[in-house]
């Protein structure tokens, strides 16, 4: 085993996650006996970047000195000296997983503030996360958007919202980290893009599972051919229905037409964005040819519930003894944003047309299911 190979081996965390949440079945044309180990690096939890670009100033000549502080200058104007500051749109429940928690272990990013309506939800909120600003009240979306030491947005509201806010970052120069499912159709999404690739900034699905390095070897399995050419795929993602009741309040915003809610946008895209992975049809059109939707209690004209089916994966470990150490999707999902804001390759990254071929295939899905298709909302304030 080569040193590189030490560096990845998927450990159970990873694999407890795959098959708790998105069992992603391949059909090989020949069996898996050993899938070998991952030829490719991922960012690793132990390594760290200078915060402060390291500068030597001994006796430069006049000339240099002028070039070094020009460039100082306009390294400051970029902010490339300091961690790239997050603000947060709402203080929903995926901030802590999605960007607080892995904020902590990133020397390049921090979460200065959080907008939230609710005064003192927010307040709590900031105090239980160390985020040192608020905003709050109806304008607090606005406010947050509107400052000029935010770099980049966390957007986490309801799906329906996420078009609306993320178009509004963009305009007010913001880079925007944008919750899953992206927006409500894939045209929304081709908005969304085609407005930050004219503003030169960054925006990223947060569909975390791609970031995982498992799902990184699962792909790299299937596309080297060792394993024979794909015959079928099978892929999907359950919450047990006891847990669901823990889980999810009565008025969850995952049950809300209003606010683009059902299952197949909350759930369903994971199952979808990881079989175009696995098998490299990333932004190939997906033809749905026949979605059947459960109705949800709530709503049952407009409002699906799961489905599911189960696959058991062989358990891998980290050659090291890391388990369980490792970072979670949220983390690595962070470490390639931040390496994109900040101009480096990111390992793994989510192309603009693959996040706009998800939300084609989960429009055709409502379409075929019968449901009615989701909508995007405008907020009152
Ligand atoms: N990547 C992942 O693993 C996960 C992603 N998600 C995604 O994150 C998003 C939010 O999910 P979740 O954190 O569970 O949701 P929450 O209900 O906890 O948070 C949503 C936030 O949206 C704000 N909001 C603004 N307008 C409304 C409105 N009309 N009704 C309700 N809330 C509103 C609220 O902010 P305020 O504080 O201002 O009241 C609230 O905190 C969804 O798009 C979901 O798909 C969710 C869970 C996991
Ligand atoms: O990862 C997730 O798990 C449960 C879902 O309801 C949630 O929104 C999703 O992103």
């Amino acid at each position: 085993m080569s040193d590189r190979d030490e560096q990845y081996q998927p450990s159970p965390v990873a694999l407890g996650w795959l098959k708790a949440t998105a069992d992603c079945f391949v059909s090989l044309s020949r069996p898996i006996h050993d899938v070998g180990t991952s030829t490719a690096r991922p960012p690793t939890p132990l390594h760290t970047y200078p915060l402060i670009p390291m500068r030597t100033e001994t006796a430069m000549c006049p000339r240099r000195r002028q070039q070094n502080s020009e460039s100082q200058a306009a390294d400051e104007q970029a902010g490339q000296d300091r961690p790239v500051r997050f603000g947060i749109l709402g203080a929903a429940r995926i901030g802590p997983n999605g960007l607080l928690k892995p904020a902590q272990s990133h020397p390049e990013a921090v979460v200065t503030t959080v907008a939230c309506r609710d005064a003192a939800k927010g307040a709590r909120y900031a105090k239980k996360w160390g985020i040192p600003k608020t905003y709050a009240g109806p304008k607090a979306y606005h406010d947050l958007i509107a400052d000029p030491e935010i770099d980049a947005v966390y957007n986490p509201l309801p799906n329906g919202l996420h078009y609306e806010w993320t178009l509004r970052a963009l305009e007010a120069g913001k880079h925007v980290l944008l919750e899953k499912p992206i927006t409500s159709t894939a045209e929304e999404a081709r908005q969304i893009f085609a407005l930050a690739e004219q503003k030169g900034l960054v925006v990223l699905e947060a569909m975390h599972s791609t970031f995982h390095p498992a799902t990184q070897r699962v792909r790299e399995i299937v596309l080297s051919g060792e394993l024979g050419k794909v015959k079928s795929a099978d892929v999907a993602f359950t919450l047990p229905a006891w847990l669901s009741q823990f889980a999810f309040e009565k008025n969850d915003v995952r049950f809300n037409y209003d606010l683009a809610g059902g299952c197949g946008m909350d759930m369903g895209v994971y199952p979808i964005a990881a079989i175009r992975n696995a098998t490299g049809l990333d932004n190939a059109p997906f033809e749905v040819t026949s979605a059947t939707a459960t109705p949800h209690p709530s709503d049952p004209t407009r409002i699906d519930r799961a489905m599911h089916a189960t696959r058991t994966e062989k358990v891998y470990r980290y050659a090291d003894g890391r388990d369980g150490k490792g970072w979670t999707t949220y983390r690595y999902q962070l470490e390639a944003f931040v390496s994109k804001i900040r101009g480096r390759k990111p390992w793994v990254w989510i192309d603009p047309d693959t996040s706009v071929a998800v939300m084609a295939t989960v429009e055709q899905m409502y379409a075929k299911s019968g449901l009615p298709p989701r909508r995007s909302v405008h907020l009152a304030a």
